[in-house]
């Protein structure tokens, strides 16, 4: 019967350890959320405090002008055999038992100040206190700063604003049964606590209501109308509660002494004996005992299947993550190469057809390569006018006497010149493609995503052993143009001499030195332009793909490598800085992961038990 809010105590306890304590202020969920707990909400000196001590036994609680409770208080309180001494623990000093309880109201102040400051600002970190007594149940109840308090010189004005909306976030949850305290000798109407249950719990399906200062109503009055649910329907009875009056506190009453005193004056009220034995704060205790034990029960299947849905997440989380960076430099190294090789596999893929980026490549070949050598102003070098002119220059005062020889090479080689600027535009073309397919592949590579300097070091790498392939590249396709100038196929020549004499023998009158002939020369230079672009069209593409493609593909971070086979631990650290931000979340990723599956083990362990 107990074990179910014990268990519930212990995650309690872990989640606030792992800084899990709801209130979605963390981009994980929350399994605190989940959890059924009891909050207790109340306005100004609506006897709050006294009922949580009334429910202990015990003076613990601060006191004081203004607005005393900063931080939710989670309490809980465990039942111990009949005899035991008293004791408080708190989840901040795990070693630390309190039997001296006035120093557990000092702690409370001390470690509400820690975490708020002397500024008495609030704050949505739970205290956890346990109190183990045999004058208690088990039950775990969450203290909540009071409502529509008025602010103290050098709390911040809108310190009641965030209050509201603290408690609100602990009462909205429908996980939460709410403790509302109200004093019968105020109009429960006006009650601050009834006003805020009634918005986040219409039905009061979940709204427990207590009635303070019974004693204090004015005589020939009673609180029957709202104890008996007359004038305000709740699902689970209200209790009336009469704890220890102002005067009480300053004479040190003792809680026993005034949980006896509360049971004769419900005893011997004329208005309340009929109601005696369900009333005063023993009774309370019980009946919320019974009452969050039977919630929690019925929660514990929604729970699993929480815990067990964000068990899967945050393993596919921890997955993406990636396991924390290895401290020594041979694990640092092989967790780099590994990473380096992941990145290759996916450029070589672009370029082999896996991914797109290859076509593009021979997109260059296909189309640019062919379509620029076709623009070429060929029709310009060759033109009438400028065949004459290279002619006669070439032949200086003497003219040529069969075919000018000179002016030939020279109108080819001219020609042969332009061929330069496709055969350049080409290696640049695939040099652009490459650095695309690097910086794609880069972004592709899931491992690379964590460790951004190397990533910068990866690309760096890769394009300075482009910028080396390219310039090889320049060189081979500049010669290839070059070897066309260098040695003029002398086949074509033959071939256009034999044609030439069939020609002047069954037409003698050709004139040697007229258009014709000029026009004849320009025709024969461009034939054999042709046929070097034909060579060309297919020679440049090899020379780009053996000194770029392939190349990029067998060797592109063999630097790289060969830098970090020299590099020390410090270089390959720096390599593996993590981005801390990611970091940091893996740390809390892995912190909750543990936190539930701690949970599940205990709530199967006490199902399996009971
Ligand atoms: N006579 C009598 N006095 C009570 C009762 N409950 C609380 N008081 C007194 O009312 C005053 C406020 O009680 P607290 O328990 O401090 O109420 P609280 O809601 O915690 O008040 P804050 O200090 O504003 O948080 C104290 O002087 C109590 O002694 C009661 O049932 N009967």
């Amino acid at each position: 019967m107990e074990s179910l809010i014990l268990l519930v105590n212990t995650i309690q306890r872990a989640c606030t350890t792992v800084g899990d304590y709801g209130g979605g202020n963390n981009a994980l969920s929350s399994l605190w959320e989940a959890l059924p707990s009891v909050a207790v909400v109340g306005g100004q000196s609506s006897g709050k405090s006294s009922v949580l001590e009334s429910i202990v036994g015990r003076d613990f609680l601060p006191r004081g002008s203004g607005i005393v409770t900063r931080r939710p208080l989670v309490l809980q309180l465990h039942k111990t055999e009949n005899g035991t001494e008293d004791y408080a623990e708190f989840l901040h000093l795990t070693k630390k038992k309190f039997t001296n309880f006035s120093l557990v109201r000092k702690e409370i102040e001390d470690e509400t100040d820690r975490i708020t400051g002397k500024n008495k600002q609030i704050s949505p970190i739970p205290i956890h206190l346990s109190i183990y007594s045999p004058n208690v149940v088990n039950l775990t109840l969450i203290d909540l700063p009071g409502l529509t308090k008025v602010a103290v010189e050098g709390q911040p004005e809108t310190i009641v604003e965030d209050i509201e909306s603290m408690v609100r976030s602990y009462v909205e949850k429908p996980n939460c049964l709410i403790l509302a305290i109200s004093p019968a000798n105020q109009d429960i109407a006006t009650s601050d606590a009834m006003k805020l249950a009634k918005e986040v719990d219409p039905t009061g399906d979940r709204t427990f209501g207590v009635l303070t200062k019974l004693d204090l109503m004015d005589k020939g009055t009673n609180a029957l109308d709202v104890i008996e649910g007359r004038s305000y329907r709740l699902q689970y009875p209200w209790v009336g509660i009469v704890n220890r009056s102002q005067a009480d506190i300053n004479k040190n009453v003792d809680m026993m002494v005034a949980r006896r005193k509360e049971r004769e004056y419900f005893e011997t009220s004329p208005d309340y004996g009929h109601l005696a034995t369900r009333m005063g704060s023993e009774y309370l205790a019980k009946l919320l005992s019974k009452l969050l034990e039977s919630v929690i029960r019925s929660r514990i299947p929604s729970i699993l299947s929480l815990i067990n849905n964000n068990i899967e997440e945050l393993e596919r989380e921890l997955d993406q993550l990636g396991r924390p960076v290895a401290i020594d430099a041979g694990a640092q190294l092989y967790t780099i190469l590994g990473m380096c090789r992941a990145f290759e596999k996916i450029f070589k893929e672009h370029l082999d057809g896996g991914r797109p980026g290859g076509a593009r490549i021979y997109g260059i070949f296909d189309y640019n390569l062919p379509t620029a050598i076709k623009k070429l102003p060929f029709d310009r070098h060759l033109s009438l006018q400028s065949v004459k002119k290279i002619v006669s220059e070439s032949d200086g005062y003497q003219p040529h006497l069969i075919a000018p020889e000179l002016g030939y090479r020279r109108l080819i080689e001219g020609s042969l010149n332009h061929f330069r600027g496709p055969a350049e535009a080409s290696v640049n073309a695939v040099h652009f493609i490459l650095k695309e397919l690097v910086r794609k592949a880069i972004a592709e590579t899931e491992e690379l995503k964590r460790f951004p300097s190397l990533q910068i070091e990866l690309v760096a790498a890769a394009n300075s052993s482009l910028d080396k392939f390219r310039e090889e590249s320049m060189k081979s396709v500049l010669r290839l143009v070059d070897m066309e100038s260098s040695y003029l196929t002398v086949d074509f020549f033959r071939k256009l001499h034999i044609e030439s004499q069939n020609v002047s023998l069954s037409s003698p009158t050709t004139d040697q030195y007229g258009e014709g002939q000029f026009r004849k020369i320009a025709s024969n230079v461009a034939s054999y332009i042709k046929m070097v672009a034909e060579t060309l069209v297919n020679t440049i593409p090899k020379a780009v793909v053996h000194c770029q493609v392939r190349q990029a593909k067998l060797s592109l971070l063999n630097y790289f490598y060969a830098q970090m086979s020299q590099s020390q631990g410090k270089r390959l650290g720096q390599l593996l800085d993590e981005n801390p931000a990611l970091m940091e979340r893996r740390v809390q990723c892995a912190k909750r992961l543990e936190l539930y599956k701690k949970a599940r083990d205990e709530i199967d362990a006490a199902v399996w038990v009971r």
